[in-house]
């Protein structure tokens, strides 16, 4: 069979100094059924050259360590006997399948159905196109076989054959998730404790469900996970009301829109019969200013019956004295740092209306609510789960953006500090240039030790810490990290942001919410033309060291999505 091969040539004519003719040669070898190669052809090759201004741009070394990744691996994971990624892809003289004998042999699906998936949704490639190459490339499962098998299917299941989950089952063997999955809720109704005790088990985020997401399948996921919390009520009664009357119309003739001003007395708690209020007073707690027609269709009581009673149960003064009362005491101050990224503000492009964010109740759990004209309010940061409706998918809505994985280009080139990562395009403002990835890491895991030598050899550190508060000017009240993103060993080109130290930086890195996990997305905050060095503020604590670091807030604010060091344990 006949392949290209790297080992060196037999020597072409013409020889090295006819070197400025534009032509080169590789060599290429027929092999018999032994293995044994033939004498072999020198094969011309015209050489393009390329363009002055590329001249300067020497190849960027092979990732040392580091897999090309979509999504946050647990560390745990990795340390354990799959093989996430193949190190060394582009290099033919790497043993392969030396290298994959050394774990299950499964982990080569999963590369594989990674692989599909970021030609045919990163790069675009055609199926067609990737169906050629998988074609010339011996081994591989060939793209399609019929409709329901073949790589092209698989990377649309869920239950992949041959996958492992955490508890060491194959998921395909498997009517059902794993044991660990199973939750005793006690036979109770309360939807919220039964959102937060899945949310520790089992994200659902159609991120997930493809493969490779091996965060969800760990039992200690809930590290990563912080509990969705009682959202507060903003809209008092008469704005709920306003707010679903214009466009929308009345779902019934009992549809609590119908309401007027004046009934809005009459209308008591006693005459309303109220079966089991358990999953209504659930919803009440996750999303408080949904449309009472919403939440009617999840509790089973009529919307007039779920108005009236929210109205008992939520008071208009009480939401007024809130909306105007700062709050008190630690937690006060806590939220209050964290207010400018977790504010409430109105998503202008998202353009989900009303009744589409309705279908959605993962999005209405995590903050979402609505203005009258249908417009959705979010909470700033907190991004809708994957079933968002199509909608959402028209406009330039960054959720979406986040759910695909459609970054920006970005290119790694030698710059001032190593490598850094370069705009392969222009960027605009607000843009999302791409996703940190790399792997989860909590202070009680146990390879922190070893990553902290190889990073203080190396002196390159990838971490990303996450969950943490900024001290104030006075460097009081900060906290540290709770968990970090270390991109040493898996990751994507964000890794090669340098810090924009003197200067102001291009991009912020935006703790995210999606479905509950944490997540940090890099943003542009200033436009940034093809070619020129994209970069983020590190924050200062990223520059101290020891002690100083660990405590959160020895320094001075970091600017939102400032890079941290991580905390040793
Ligand atoms: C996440 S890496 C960035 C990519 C790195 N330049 C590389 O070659 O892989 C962070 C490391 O880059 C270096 N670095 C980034 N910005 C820097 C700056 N402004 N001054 C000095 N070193 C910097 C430091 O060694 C730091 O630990």
């Amino acid at each position: 069979m006949p392949r290209a091969a790297f080992a060196p040539l037999p020597t072409p004519t013409p020889k090295v100094e006819d070197r400025e003719v534009d032509t080169e040669f590789i060599s290429e070898w027929n092999y018999d059924a032994d293995g044994k190669p033939d004498a072999g052809r020198a094969i011309p090759m015209k050489v393009v050259p390329l363009p002055d201004t590329f001249v300067d741009y020497p190849p960027h070394p092979p990732y040392q360590y580091c897999t090309p990744a979509s999504r946050n691996e647990n560390a745990r994971m990795i340390d354990n006997k799959q093989a996430p990624f193949l190190p060394f892809a582009d290099d033919p003289m790497f043993p392969r399948d030396t290298y994959f004998k050394a774990f299950d042999e499964e982990a080569q699906w999963v590369i594989e159905y990674e692989t599909v998936r970021r030609l045919h949704i990163e790069h675009r490639f055609s199926a067609a196109l990737i169906d050629e190459i998988i074609r010339a490339t011996p081994g591989l499962t060939p793209l399609r076989i019929s409709n329901e098998s073949g790589l092209l299917w698989a990377v649309s299941q869920r239950d992949l054959p041959l996958v492992i989950w955490g508890d060491g089952l194959p998921s395909s063997s498997k009517p059902q998730l794993p044991p660990h999955f199973a939750q005793d809720y006690g036979g109770s109704k309360d939807l919220f404790k039964q959102v937060n005790a899945g949310l520790s088990k089992f994200c659902p985020n159609l991120n997930c469900i493809t493969h490779n997401c091996h965060v969800h399948v760990d039992s200690d996921w809930s590290l990563f996970t912080p509990p969705v919390g009682q959202v507060q009520p903003h809209l008092t009664s008469t704005q709920l009301l306003a707010a679903a009357q214009g466009p929308h119309p009345a779902c019934s003739k009992e549809c609590f829109r119908l309401i007027g001003e004046d009934d809005m007395e009459e209308d008591g708690p006693a005459n309303v019969p109220l079966p089991d209020l358990a999953i209504l007073d659930s919803l009440l707690k996750l999303i408080p200013d949904a449309i009472p027609c919403e939440l009617a269709v999840v509790s089973k009581i009529t919307c007039r019956n779920v108005f009236v009673y929210r109205r008992e149960k939520i008071k208009d003064a009480a939401i007024i004295s809130a909306g105007k009362q700062p709050r008190k005491g630690k937690q006060a101050s806590r939220l209050n740092k964290k207010a400018k990224k977790y504010d409430y503000e109105i998503q202008h492009l998202c353009h989900v209306s009303t009744q589409d964010v309705a279908l959605t109740p993962f999005a209405s759990a995590f903050g979402a609510s609505y203005t009258a004209n249908g417009i959705a309010v979010v909470q700033k940061n907190t991004y809708f789960p994957d079933d968002a409706p199509p909608a959402a998918v028209g406009g330039k809505c960054t959720n979406v953006v986040l759910q695909r994985g459609t970054f920006k280009n970005i290119v790694v080139m030698k710059s001032k500090y190593g490598l850094g990562a370069f705009a392969g395009e222009d960027i605009s403002v607000g843009d999302v240039v791409g996703e940190y990835v790399g792997e989860l890491l909590d202070n009680s895991n146990e390879t922190l030790g070893h990553r902290d030598v190889i990073q203080d050899h190396s002196k390159l550190n990838y971490c990303f810490g996450m969950g943490g508060v900024d001290a104030d000017e006075n460097g009081k009240g900060g906290e540290p990290d709770q968990t970090t993103v270390d991109a040493q060993w898996l990751g994507n080109p964000t890794r090669f942001l340098n810090d924009s130290k003197p200067n102001k930086p291009n991009c912020v890195a935006d703790e995210v919410r999606v479905n509950g996990e944490c997540r940090l997305l890099i943003r542009a905050v200033k436009p940034v033309k093809m070619g020129c060095e994209l970069t983020l503020s590190y924050g200062d604590r990223y520059w101290k060291t020891g002690q100083e670091a660990d405590k959160g807030g020895s320094g001075p604010a970091s600017k939102s999505g400032g890079r941290r060091r991580r905390s040793r344990a």
